[in-house]
C-alpha cells in the first residue's frame, strides 16, 4: 500500500504507517495542486488536514485510491461526491479536536472581554496603557451558540462555569438533551435577540452560509460579542467589518475566514477590537497525537479490509456490531446479485425488507451489501460506498424497511424488485444452524432451499412427470454436475419451480435444449 501524507500530521501517525508491513509511506507537506496530481498517481491512500485539496481532479488522477483520511472534522476541503462515485472512502476523526477547539474559543471569548490581545500589543511597543484596556466579566452574561454538537456543548459547559446563562440554536437538539445540560433550546432569533456573545460551531453549507450576517447584527442587542472557531463564512465577514466599524459589535474573535489564508490586506486585520488566529482551533500538542494516530489507525485498518470507522460516505459500524453482523453479509450480497439476474432487464424499484430478529442489528451495512449485490454484475467497480449512488444513477430507487409481521424463520430478509411493466420478482433469505449459513429460502414466495454461491439453473415448468430427468440428462450430456436440488410445487396452480445448484454455466447448446422443452415455462442461470 502506498500512502501519501499531504498535510502535517503527528509523526506518531506516520510512524504507524510506516510501521506497517508492505507500506510505503511519502511525506509531500505543502504540495502545490500541480504536485498533488502527480503525487497521487499511484496511491492507495491520502491523509490530510485541512490544507490540502481533494478535488475532483486529484480523484480522478489516483486510479488505485482507496481511502482519503482526514486527521480532523472538517471535510470541506475533500470532494465527497466526486470520492463516492469512485468508490473512495472518505473517513475523518471527528472527537480528537474538540476540546483543544472548545478552549480556543473560549480563549477568544476571554479576549473578546478583557482586552488581552491589545494589552500586550501596547507593552511590547513599550507602553502601559492602564486606563484604555478595562474590560467586562462574562459572569451574568447570556452566550448564545449556533451548532451545538461536540465542540458547542463544550464551550457550554465552561461558560456555565463562569457563570454564563446558555441559550443554544440547533435544530438536531433534542430537549432532553438541552435538559440536562442545563441550557435553554431556543430559535436563531432568540440566540441573535437575547445573547450578549454568540458563537458558532457548525458546518458551513447552504444553510449556514451567511448565518450570522446584516439582519442578524441588526437585530441584536448593541454591543454583541461574536466568535467563530468553526467555519469562515458562517458569520458574513463583510457584514461583521461593517457591525464592528459602526460599534454593533463590540468585540470579535476569529480563527477561521472565507478565504484562507486570510488576505494580507483584508480589513478584519485593522480592527482593534477583533482578535484573529490563524486557523489554530485543533493546533495543540494533545488534539494533534489523538487526531493524527487515530487516523493512521483507521486508514490501515479500512485499507487491510477490517472495520471501517468514522466514515462520510458509508455507514460506520463499530467492530462489535460488525461482528454480529457478518454473516449477514454475504447473504445480503447473494441476495442483491440473484434477484438482479432474476428481476430482468429495466428494474425501477429494490425493496428490501427485514423480519424477525435481524431487526434489532444496524441493518445499514447488510442494505449496502444488498445494494452491492445487485450491481455486481452489472457495474464496475462497486463497493458499499458508491453502490447507493450507482442504483441512483441507473434510476433504480431502493427502499428499506423493517417489518413485524410473522414469518415461518427467527429472522428473513426479503428483497424484491418491480420492473418498468410494474412486474414483481421477490427473493426471501435467512441464516441456518446458529445464524451462520446463508440460505435463499423462497423465491416469488415459493419455499425452497437454495445456498448462496456458485452457478443455479431457476426453472418454472409444468408440474408433469419427467423433468427432472430431462434436466438430469441435458446436463450430464454437457459434462455438468448438479449438486443440489429443491423444489417447490403449487399444485393449484399446475406448476413448480426448481432449483438446481451446477458445478459450472450450461453450455448455449444445452440452455436451447432446455427452452425447447415444452413443459418448461421459463428459465435462468444465475451466477452468485
Ligand atoms: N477551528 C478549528 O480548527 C476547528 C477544529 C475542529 C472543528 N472545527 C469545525 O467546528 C465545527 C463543529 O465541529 P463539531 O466537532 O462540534 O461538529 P459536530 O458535528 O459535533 O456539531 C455540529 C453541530 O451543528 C449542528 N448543525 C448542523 N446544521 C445546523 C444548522 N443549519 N443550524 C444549527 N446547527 C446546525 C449539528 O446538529 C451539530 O450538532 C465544524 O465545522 C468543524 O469543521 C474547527
Ligand atoms: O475541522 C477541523 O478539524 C479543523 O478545522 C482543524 O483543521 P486542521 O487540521 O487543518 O487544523
Amino acid at each position: 500500500m502506498k500512502i501519501l501524507v499531504a498535510d502535517k500530521i503527528s509523526p506518531k501517525g506516520v510512524d504507524f504507517f510506516k510501521a506497517q508491513q508492505g507500506y510505503t509511506v511519502v511525506e509531500a507537506y505543502g504540495s502545490s495542486p500541480e504536485q498533488i496530481l502527480e503525487l497521487v498517481k499511484d496511491v492507495d491512500a491520502i491523509a490530510v488536514r485541512s490544507e490540502t485539496k481533494v478535488t475532483a481532479e486529484v480523484v480522478a488522477a489516483a486510479p488505485n485510491l482507496k481511502v482519503v483520511g482526514r486527521a480532523g472534522v472538517g471535510v470541506d476541503n475533500i470532494d465527497i461526491d466526486a470520492a463516492t462515485e469512485r468508490g473512495v472512502i472518505v473517513m475523518n476523526t471527528p472527537g480528537g479536536n474538540t476540546i483543544a477547539t472548545a478552549e480556543l474559543t473560549f480563549t477568544h471569548m476571554l479576549c473578546g472581554t478583557r482586552p488581552i490581545a491589545q494589552a500586550n500589543a501596547t507593552m511590547k511597543g513599550g507602553g502601559w496603557g492602564r486606563k484604555q484596556y478595562s474590560g467586562f466579566e462574562l459572569m451574568g452574561k447570556t452566550l448564545g451558540i449556533c451548532g451545538f454538537g461536540r465542540i458547542g456543548a463544550e464551550v457550554a459547559k465552561r461558560a456555565q462555569a463562569f457563570g454564563m446563562t446558555v441559550l443554544a440554536y440547533d435544530p438536531f437538539l433534542t430537549d432532553a438533551r438541552a435538559q440536562s445540560m442545563g441550557i435553554s433550546k431556543v430559535t436563531l432569533d432568540d440566540v441573535i435577540a437575547q445573547s450578549d456573545y454568540i458563537t458558532v460551531h457548525m458546518p458551513l453549507n447552504d444553510e449556514t452560509r451567511g448565518m450570522i450576517g446584516k439582519d442578524a447584527f441588526a437585530k441584536a442587542k448593541d454591543g454583541l460579542r461574536v466568535f467563530n472557531c468553526a467555519r469562515g463564512g458562517i458569520i458574513d465577514e463583510a457584514a461583521l467589518i461593517e457591525a464592528v466599524q459602526s460599534g454593533k459589535v463590540a468585540a470579535a474573535g476569529l480563527d477561521v475566514y472565507e478565504g484562507e489564508p486570510l488576505a494580507e490586506d483584508s480589513p478584519l486585520r485593522k480592527l482593534d477590537n477583533v482578535v484573529l488566529t490563524p486557523h489554530l482551533g485543533a493546533s495543540t500538542a494533545e488534539a494533534q497525537e489523538s487526531v493524527g494516530v487515530e487516523v493512521a489507525e483507521q486508514m490501515v485498518e479500512a485499507l487491510n479490509g477490517g472495520t471501517v470507522r468514522n466514515a462520510i460516505n458509508m455507514p460506520s459500524v463499530d467492530a462489535k456490531a460488525l461482528e454480529a453482523l457478518k454473516p449477514y453479509l454475504s447473504l445480503g450480497e447473494a441476495l442483491g446479485t440473484f434477484i438482479q439476474q432474476l428481476g430482468g432487464e429495466c428494474i425501477e424499484s429494490l425493496k428490501i425488507t427485514y423480519f424477525g430478529k435481524i431487526t434489532e442489528l444496524d441493518t445499514l451495512p447488510l442494505s449496502r451489501a444488498i445494494q452491492r449485490g445487485f450491481l455486481k454484475h452489472i457495474v464496475e467497480q462497486v463497493n458499499d460506498v458508491n453502490a447507493p449512488k450507482k442504483l441512483e444513477e441507473l434510476g433504480v430507487k431502493v427502499e428499506t424497511t423493517s417489518s413485524n409481521t410473522d414469518t415461518s424463520y427467527q429472522e428473513l430478509v426479503e428483497v424484491q424488485t418491480i420492473d418498468a411493466t410494474g412486474k414483481s420478482r421477490t427473493v426471501g433469505g435467512t441464516l441456518f444452524t446458529r445464524r451462520q449459513e446463508p440460505r435463499i429460502v423462497h423465491i416469488d414466495h415459493h419455499g425452497l432451499e437454495v445456498n448462496t454461491s456458485g452457478t443455479l439453473l431457476v426453472l418454472k415448468n409444468q408440474d408433469v412427470p419427467g423433468i427432472i430427468g430431462f434436466i438430469g440428462t441435458v446436463l450430464s450430456e454437457d459434462g455438468i454436475n448438479i449438486a443440489n436440488m429443491s423444489l417447490s410445487r403449487d399444485q393449484g396452480e399446475g406448476f413448480a419451480i426448481s432449483v438446481y445448484e451446477l458445478d459450472s454455466v450450461p453450455s448455449e447448446t444445452t440452455q436451447s435444449k432446455i427452452t425447447g422443452h415444452k413443459d418448461i415455462e421459463k428459465f435462468r442461470v444465475i451466477e452468485l
